[in-house]
């Protein structure tokens, strides 16, 4: 006879269907027949949970407060940004209000945040919030969530006496659609949003497989380093048209050199080395399934001045760079044969990692492709996070490397005293990006790639072998094809560079900003609509022009470096191509996980901002 961990009545913390998020509910009920627990959420939503998708309070406390308070022992600044990241600690923070007053108080967030469309007598669009109301309440430890309980308390007074629960519960349809040609997760019963829950992150299996399935997966597998090989060919030819591809196949035995593996092997070890090194704040990354937080050393930027430091030095004692540019057909075979065997290294360890480490999206139980996915979340030797590591440093800064090669090769090829103004635009942009990059390292533990998706073949050859040698095409391409730009054309692609930087860098951070404290003064100024899950989406500013600002400020980044090499050929624009698929494809994805974790609010985001990533284009 199983035993019965929690009893009805008991407040315990329950699993958000499809997230990570914990919020406090009530127990209602314990099925022996189907072995599950119906609770209710603060909102009124019943849901039936597995056991493992359920936490005592206390536990659940001890487990944060543990981390909390030895983060904040360290750095201040860390210990805000972490706590608004996570609900489930939002919940814990918390228990320094007698928990009536926040339970009347989130009762009413709730409530507010599932008023009805049309009964809203604001003027605003629908369901967007004007954030003019001052918080009531302020203490230095809880006012985030104190401004957000406040604001909410003010505009429940406004607006929400009125609801009747049964409103509540129709209006906010927890069941997923099937016109949405989505797995259903819920099954509606009754006419309350009573579900059966099989939350996708903690079952074993992926069922929803991304990038046309196995099939597709196998394609991208054998395609994506024949690609990158084809634009390495084409790129350093002096005739680059591609009905003479045939023709410039160079040897095989040419593309191999040991020399070259050692130095990509070197180049490896460096980096990881500075990654390791004691420098830099140490900050938690987002909670896993089982509560708890990794932590991360942010020290990239560092390791970019460190690295820029010994290139620099290499060279004024004789190194030629231009020697990665002969070799450069080398050193992507040798960087594509080490993210292979990344890769299996990967896969095969992954057969040991617990449920808990597995990745949402990567437990298929095909191996291609898992393989290609990535089974594992996090995968660590100890404390070097594979992935984290992989991501920002050797692709990234080893990018900037390889631009300082092309400069001095082309120098060297077209016998010029200095580099070209095309060369010398491109490899401004491009260190502007990665140091952007590397001074907002931080903000990578957020995104979708470290959070959802596992590290396997995808991401090892992204990262070491597709961003260092597929980012590179404009200067490699410009090393053997000169570009002369004239005043005219330099001044419009200088300003489209800085119009789409600052999109991108204004959308980003306004976005983590938000997340990080939703009542900054500095964005009072934003309308939002508000969620059940507690959070926000920001639905004015550049939120408000298109859904995703921040992939439309990259890519007209991106244009601006193709612009640089003129006309002539379509090898320049390959980064643009490949930006624009990879981030339409994402926005999809990011909208399937969003529509899952905010239902009706992310409904009424889509209506109020229709388009996704191009103004006109839905
Ligand atoms: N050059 C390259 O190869 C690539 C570059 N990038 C760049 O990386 C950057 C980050 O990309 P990515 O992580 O994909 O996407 P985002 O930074 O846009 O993150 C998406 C998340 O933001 C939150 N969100 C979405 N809409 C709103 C809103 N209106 N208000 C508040 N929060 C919202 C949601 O998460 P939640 O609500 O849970 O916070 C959503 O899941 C982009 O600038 C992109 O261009 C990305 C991939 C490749
Ligand atoms: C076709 C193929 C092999 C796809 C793999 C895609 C990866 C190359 C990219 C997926 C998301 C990425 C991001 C960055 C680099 C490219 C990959 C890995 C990024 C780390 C570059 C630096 C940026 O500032 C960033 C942190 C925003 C960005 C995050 C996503």
């Amino acid at each position: 006879m199983p035993v019965v961990r929690f009893q009805a009545g008991d407040t315990v913390m329950g699993r958000w269907p499809g997230s990570n998020l914990y919020y406090e509910v009530k127990v209602l009920r314990h099925s022996a027949k189907t072995q599950l627990y119906t609770v209710i959420y603060k909102d009124g939503t019943e849901l039936e949970l597995k056991e493992a998708d359920i936490k005592s309070v206390t536990g659940f406390k001890q487990a944060f407060g543990r981390s909390r308070s030895r983060s904040r022992s360290r750095s201040p600044a860390r210990t805000r940004r972490s706590r608004s990241r996570s609900p489930a600690r939002t919940s814990r923070r918390s228990s320094s209000h007698t928990t009536e007053t926040r339970r009347d108080k989130l009762k009413d967030v709730l409530e507010v945040r599932l008023t009805p469309v049309a009964r809203r007598a604001s003027g605003a669009s629908p369901g967007i919030t004007e954030r003019k109301t001052a918080p009531l309440v302020n203490n230095s430890n809880n006012e985030h969530e104190k401004k957000e309980e406040n604001d909410a308390a003010n505009k429940a007074v406004e607006k929400v006496k009125e609801e009747t629960e049964n409103q509540v519960s129709v209006r906010y349809n927890l069941r997923r659609r099937k016109d949405q040609g989505e797995e259903q997760l819920f099954e509606q019963k009754n006419t309350k949003p009573l579900v059966s829950l099989e939350t996708p992150q903690r079952t074993s299996k992926t069922s929803d497989l991304e990038f046309g399935g196995r099939i597709g997966v196998l394609c991208l597998l054998l395609l994506l380093p024949v690609v990158v090989l084809a634009l390495l060919i084409l790129c350093s030819q002096k005739d680059s048209s591609l009905l003479g591809f045939p023709h410039m196949l160079p040897p095989l035995h040419s593309l191999w050199d040991w020399q070259v593996f050692g130095i990509v092997l070197l180049w490896l070890l460096f980096q990881a080395v500075l990654s390791l090194l004691p420098v830099g704040k140490v900050v938690n990354g987002m909670p896993l399934k089982n509560g708890k937080t990794l932590k991360y050393r942010i020290n990239g930027f560092y390791a970019l001045l460190v690295s820029a430091i010994a290139v620099g030095a290499g060279v004024y004692n004789g190194l030629d760079l231009s020697y990665i540019h002969a070799h450069f057909l080398q050193f992507y075979t040798s960087a594509l044969l080490i993210s292979i065997l990344l890769s299996v290294y990967l896969f095969v360890r992954s057969r040991w990692a617990s449920e808990d480490d597995r990745a949402p999206a990567g437990s298929s139980g095909y191996v291609i492709y898992d393989f290609f996915m990535g089974r594992e979340l996090n995968p660590r030797i100890k404390n070097f996070d594979i992935k984290f590591f992989c991501e920002m440093r050797p692709g990234l800064i080893g990018w900037l490397v390889f631009n300082c090669a092309m400069l001095h090769a082309e120098m060297n090829l077209q016998h010029l005293d200095m580099p070209s103004s095309a060369m010398l635009l491109v490899n401004t942009f491009q260190l502007l990006w990665v140091v952007d990059g590397l001074w907002h390292e931080e903000k990578l533990l957020s995104m979708m790639d470290m959070v959802h998706d596992g590290f396997g073949f995808m991401l090892a050859f992204g990262d070491l072998a597709w961003v260092p040698f597929t980012f590179t095409c404009q200067s490699y391409y410009l090393a053997s094809h000169p570009s002369d730009l004239c005043v005219f054309w330099i001044v419009p692609i200088i300003l489209m560079n800085m119009v789409g930087y600052y999109i991108f860098r204004k959308a980003n951070s306004q976005k983590f900003a938000f997340r990080r404290n939703p009542y900054d003064p500095a964005l009072s100024h934003l309308k939002t609509i508000p969620t059940a899950t507690g959070k926000s989406l920001i639905a004015s500013g550049l939120w408000g022009f298109v859904r995703h600002p921040n992939y439309l400020g990259d890519l007209v980044m991106a244009l601006a470096w193709s612009l640089t090499c003129g006309f002539n050929h379509v090898i320049p624009y390959f980064y643009l191509m490949y930006l624009l698929v990879l981030l339409v494809h994402r926005a999809v994805r990011d909208e399937r996980q969003c529509r899952m974790k905010y239902g009706l609010a992310w409904e009424q985001y889509c209506k109020a901002v229709p388009y996704r990533i191009f103004p006109g284009v839905y």
